[in-house]
């Protein structure tokens, strides 16, 4: 069975909770176990979440899950493209699947709106990422 370990950002919060229920389920879809499920306030505090839960030994992947929505400046881009960056570097790091379920930038509240399943993207990258890896 993949274990999972959930990050979800608080920000935009009537969003993120339909993203992480999402998530959630099609984690029991799949058969996959969420370990877990950590909160924090924003995409931008993401990635020492996703530290912290890769030096578990019973986790195998972790899923970011947030939306970040543009606002009057560029703060947005600054938000995701670090956040992005950092759990790129992490996966890497740490050599297991973190993957990336964080709508936006540039992003309006409509947009988010439709952009609720990529919580279940990112599990379904990541249970076949754990699976495929397995296999090498
Ligand atoms: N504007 C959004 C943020 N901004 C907050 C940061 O993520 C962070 O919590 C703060 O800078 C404190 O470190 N976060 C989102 O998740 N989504 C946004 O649209
Ligand atoms: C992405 C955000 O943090 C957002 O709230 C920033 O809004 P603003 O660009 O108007 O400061």
């Amino acid at each position: 069975m993949v274990r999972l370990a959930l990050v979800v950002a608080e920000f935009n919060r009537d969003i993120t909770y339909m993203m992480e229920k999402v998530a959630e389920e099609h984690a029991e879809f799949l058969g996959a176990e969420i370990k877990y499920k950590i909160r924090v306030p924003g995409v931008f505090d993401i990635p020492l979440a996703v530290k912290k839960l890769l030096e578990k030994d019973d986790v195998d992947a972790v899923v970011t899950i947030g939306c970040v929505i543009e606002g009057e400046t560029e703060h947005d881009e600054i938000v995701m493209h670090n956040a992005a960056r950092k759990i790129a570097d992490l996966t890497l790091q740490y050599d297991k699947p973190v993957t990336l379920g964080i709508s936006g930038p540039g992003m309006t509240r409509l947009q988010a709106e439709e952009r609720i399943d990529y919580g279940k993207r990112a599990v379904e990258a990541a249970v076949k990422m754990v699976k495929r890896l397995k296999e090498i």
